[in-house]
């Protein structure tokens, strides 16, 4: 489910006009993602270089007031040459429009496929990029607070209750005391920069063992770049749920990230903490959606026992797993 609104031919006639793009000649609903309405929209091209966009309405789970945070930061690291999709301006100059109460961002298209067990290679070459991107992004001059930090995922998990977390699943109500340690115990002083906060498999786009594009910034936010690092890894370096734990993965993404931005030895001392932060901060929002989403609904609720999988991991691991 990733069309929650339907555009008709003349909603999106009327959009497109508004650009520099050409005029409308498809438009096809994109079946990958959760949270916003994409589709793939084909015109005939003009000046802005390109006849394939990415039409986003944003549904849920963005403050709009957010908007120009995100959509200003991909203009900024593409001006810098990073891998990200550019936001289209409309002949205003807006990067986003409304339709009706909806804001909507027409984005550059760039190819690319995501990968669902990615090789060392590919994790080495995303590790490289994720430092590119924080390097690139330290003089981005807007700001946006980490609203699914370390306290966050203590206190969601928190008013989920160990009653409800043990009706998912009875290793999930020891989540509540870990998160409430780790919140407390949180490094301060590491080096900052935007982070992406989400870099999944899916939101890298790959040719082969090159990335072609960084996607969904929707959680983008200003924290310590090791935390981006530690959320990737827990994200790329596990497979069968977080039951398998892939070494040379990441190792391969921990080493291409110090080849363009090497760790501070405080970075790679907090690695152990910020590894089971990033695994409670998906705990923490999956059980929230899990028990928030009615059990028919259409869309697949993710399961918060993958990243507890990690997280246990994390916990029994010193500092050297860390050493690349
Ligand atoms: N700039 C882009 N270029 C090419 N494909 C894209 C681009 N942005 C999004 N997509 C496609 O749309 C899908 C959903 O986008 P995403 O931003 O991840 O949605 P959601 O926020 O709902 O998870 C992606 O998996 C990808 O296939
Ligand atoms: N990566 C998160 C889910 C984030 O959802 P998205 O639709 O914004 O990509 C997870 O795996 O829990």
């Amino acid at each position: 489910m990733a069309v929650y609104t339907q555009l008709s031919s003349a909603d999106l006639e009327q959009l497109i006009g508004h650009y520099d793009v050409g005029q409308l000649v498809s438009a096809k609903g994109i079946a990958e993602g959760v949270s916003n309405s994409n589709w793939l929209i084909e015109t005939t091209g003009s000046g802005s270089g390109g006849a394939r966009f990415i039409l986003t309405m944003y549904e849920r789970r963005i403050d709009l007031a957010d908007l120009p945070f995100f959509l200003d930061l991909l203009d900024h690291l593409a001006a810098k040459g990073c891998p990200v999709p550019r936001t289209i301006h409309d002949r205003d100059g807006a990067s986003f429009r409304w339709i009706g109460p909806k804001a909507v961002a027409l984005i550059e298209f760039l190819p690319g496929v995501s990968v669902d067990l990615p090789s060392p290679a590919q994790a080495h070459a995303v590790g490289r990029v994720l430092a590119q991107m924080h390097l690139a992004a330290m003089d981005f001059p807007k700001t946006r607070a980490n609203a699914l930090g370390a306290d966050a995922s203590a206190k969601v998990l928190a008013e989920c209750g160990a009653q409800k977390l043990a009706l998912i699943d009875p290793a999930l109500p020891a989540t509540i005391a870990i998160a409430a340690r780790i919140a407390a115990d949180w490094p301060q002083g590491l080096p900052q920069s935007v982070i992406h906060s989400d870099l999944f498999p899916d939101n890298v786009l790959m040719r082969g063992d090159e990335v072609s594009a960084l996607i969904d910034f929707y959680f983008a936010c200003n924290d310590a770049m090791a935390y981006d690092l530690a959320v990737t890894h827990a994200a790329w370096s596990f497979a069968a749920g977080g039951r398998d734990f892939r070494g040379d993965v990441g190792a391969a993404l921990l080493a291409g990230y110090q080849e363009v931005r090497l760790l501070e030895a405080a970075e790679r001392a907090a690695m152990p903490i910020l590894a089971q932060a990033a695994a409670l901060r998906f705990v923490s929002s999956r059980a929230q959606d899990w028990l928030d989403t009615p059990a028919d609904a259409l869309v697949t609720r993710k399961d918060p026992m993958d990243f507890v999988r990690r997280l246990d991991f994390y916990a029994a691991q010193g500092p050297a797993l860390f050493n690349a």
